[in-house]
């Protein structure tokens, strides 16, 4: 993989197919271009003629008209040349939006096992540093058209004139050339070190800042700016270790045209002394010969810039290829579809979002022997069986690392299972139109997670369409009334950065409200009240209880007050279901769910001093 990138893999295609997209800037800067050859090439036989007839002749009057139309010639080429820029950078900027577009929305569709093995921060270097490279050499196409153009324009006229002359005068040009290949060969392995370390930079100094409270709070902020000056120190080497090739090369490519122009005036000034070249024919050839000086110069440059381009494109590419979560392509339909019942309570209405009288809804969800484990060898679950009724609510409970959060994050098929198959309403999960099915989830996550915006731009974030009543009865249900009120502005107030101006709390009930607002008929809850203190546990279990009404409800779970939500209680210990039953049964009968309750901080149970020992009074009848 590193080694296809480094020679280049997909990233030129990716670069070639990106600026086709906007070919007509590339036409532009490409015409414009043309003009400014048309002003070169036209100046040195105008030299030649006016030298020649005007000086050499001793007519005023051509040397005038000679002097005047070079004026007019180099204020054109100047006028174009900036235009040719202008269009270059243009088309250049264009591109690196086009690919950073494609590139950001592929990377929302990507599964979450691709996350779990790529650092955010090398991403963000693909989306930028990459993406900055990948467009240098976009630039310089218009100019390297209109330069090999001219190049080519040269030697046919030169050669009319003096085809040994005109070898001499064009020669560094094929040199320039050779030299570029071998250099971009030797350029390309250094530069993908250089982007790989770039990335891994970026990812550290994105992990540095996301986790700076917990360097201060562990005083370890001296260990952490090592570990950032470490990974920019190896940038920084890396960053040499090209310079040097690149400093190698730069001299030759400098001194390949100054030799043309040595050869030029040796032999075309023998020429001159022996009568078969006019002056102004060799100051031609010497015009030429410095022209084209800048335009290999700006060859070799753009031979560097674009290895190092596709090598950065490569790495973009790489991304592109990945396979993203499944198609969200619509199932054949089935000659006997299954019913898909639909919750009746909804937030709309007052009435039956206060009832707490069971309503039916919901869809039903069926784990049939479901395995799974993030790497192969390593099941977190093992064929597990769970049926979560329509509008039943099951808690999960189970030690740490027991699965609990991976059970809840397949049904959205975060990740895909192993083996057996998860039944939504009735339809195997991977059936489901992936947008269809996750619109039928409300998730909330342990760590919620709030985006920059307003908390009314948040509380919308899966439903776009929902108006201010039905996020107040949201905010309501997830008891966050509170956080709204008491920030100035209310709805229209700012949320910071992740959200990380609100408590954990806050951005708990906040996210819940969230969830609510989509109105879906299940809901995977995961620690709902695990950051919040016990007054406000009180107030979001009271809200729960309403909310579930109505709904199939995947609740994972600590806090005994949260379980006894729960119709059923699940209870998993390696990989599978150890127990099931009602919070009260399982506390009666089993000293391992009893067990499990008591290890968690929050799910200690006063009174149940002895193992075995059964305390009626922790049972929480909603
Ligand atoms: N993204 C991941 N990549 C690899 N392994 C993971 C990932 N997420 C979880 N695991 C592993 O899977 C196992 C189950 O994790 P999971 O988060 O589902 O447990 P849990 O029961 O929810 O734990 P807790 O109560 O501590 O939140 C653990 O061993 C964990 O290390």
């Amino acid at each position: 993989m590193a080694a296809r990138a480094a020679r280049g893999g997909p990233g030129l295609p990716l670069i070639v197919a990106a600026v086709g997209r906007h070919r007509r800037l590339l036409a532009a800067g490409i015409g414009a271009g043309l003009v400014w050859t048309g002003t070169k090439l036209a100046a040195p036989p105008l030299v030649t003629w006016t030298i020649d007839a005007g000086v050499l002749g001793g007519d005023t009057s051509q040397l005038w008209l000679g002097v005047m139309l070079f004026g007019g010639l180099a204020v054109v080429g100047a006028g174009f040349a900036g235009l040719r820029r202008y269009y270059g950078q243009c088309l250049a900027f264009v591109v690196e939006a086009d690919l950073r577009d494609r590139l950001l929305a592929q990377v929302v569709r990507l599964p979450a096992a691709f996350h779990d093995r790529h650092p955010g921060g090398v991403l963000v270097a693909r989306a930028t540093t990459d993406l900055q490279q990948a467009q240098q050499p976009v630039i310089n196409i218009a100019i390297m058209v209109s330069n090999l153009v001219m190049l080519v324009g040269a030697a046919v006229l030169l050669a009319s004139i003096d085809p040994v002359l005109a070898a001499i005068a064009l020669a560094p040009a094929v040199a320039v050339f050779a030299v570029a290949v071998r250099f971009t060969r030797r350029l390309g392995p250094r530069a993908l070190d250089l982007q790989t370390r770039l990335g891994r930079l970026a990812s550290t100094v994105d992990e540095s800042i996301a986790g700076v409270r917990t360097t201060k709070g562990l005083g370890t902020e001296n260990d952490e700016r090592r570990r950032i000056h470490e990974r920019a120190g190896e940038v920084q080497r890396a960053a040499l270790r090209l310079n040097t090739v690149r400093a190698t090369y730069q001299p030759l490519i400098e001194l390949l045209p100054a030799f043309g122009l040595v050869g030029v005036l040796w032999i075309g000034g023998l020429r001159v002394a022996h009568g078969s070249l006019t002056v102004g024919e060799l100051v031609q050839f010497s015009y030429f010969g410095l022209v084209i000086v800048g335009p290999l110069r700006i060859a070799g440059m753009t031979a560097s810039q674009l290895k190092r381009a596709v090598v950065s494109a490569g790495l973009v590419a790489a991304v592109l290829d990945e396979r993203q979560e499944a198609s969200p392509r619509r199932p054949s339909p089935s000659p006997s579809p299954m019913p898909m019942p639909m919750p009746t309570i909804r937030l709309a209405g007052g009435g039956p979002t206060h009832s707490t009288a069971r309503v039916a809804g919901g869809l039903e969800i069926r784990f049939e022997g479901v395995t799974f484990g993030y790497g192969p060898g390593r099941p977190v679950l093992r064929d597990l069986d769970l049926v979560v009724r329509a509008g039943e609510c099951v808690a999960v409970v189970g030690a740490t690392g027991s699965g609990k959060t991976t059970l809840g994050a397949l049904v959205p098929r975060f990740y895909e299972v192993d083996a057996g198959r998860i039944l939504v309403g009735g339809r195997d999960a991977r059936q489901w139109p992936l947008a269809e099915l996750r619109a039928q989830l409300g998730v909330g996550f342990e760590d919620a997670f709030l985006f920059s915006g307003t908390v009314r731009d948040n509380l919308r974030f899966g439903a776009p369409e929902a108006d201010d009543t039905r996020l107040r009865v949201a905010v309501r249900l997830a008891g966050a009334q509170d956080v709204v009120a008491g920030r100035p502005g209310g709805y229209d107030a700012a949320v910071g950065e992740r959200g990380l101006d609100l408590s954990g709390g806050q951005r708990q009930r906040l996210s819940l409200a969230r969830a609510l607002v989509a109105d879906p008929p299940v809901l995977l809850l995961d620690s709902p009240t695990s950051a919040v203190d016990p007054a406000k546990e009180a107030e979001i279990v009271a809200s729960l209880a309403t909310v579930i009404q109505g709904r199939t409800t995947l609740l994972v779970a600590h806090q005994p007050a949260l379980i006894a939500l729960a119709d059923q209680v699940v209870l998993l210990d390696g990989g599978r279901v150890a127990d099931l039953g009602t919070h009260d049964d399982l506390l009666t009968r089993s000293p391992r769910y009893r067990r499990v309750l008591a290890a968690h901080p929050g799910g200690a149970l006063p009174g149940d001093t002895h193992p075995d020992g059964v305390d009626r009074a922790v049972s929480v009848t909603p």
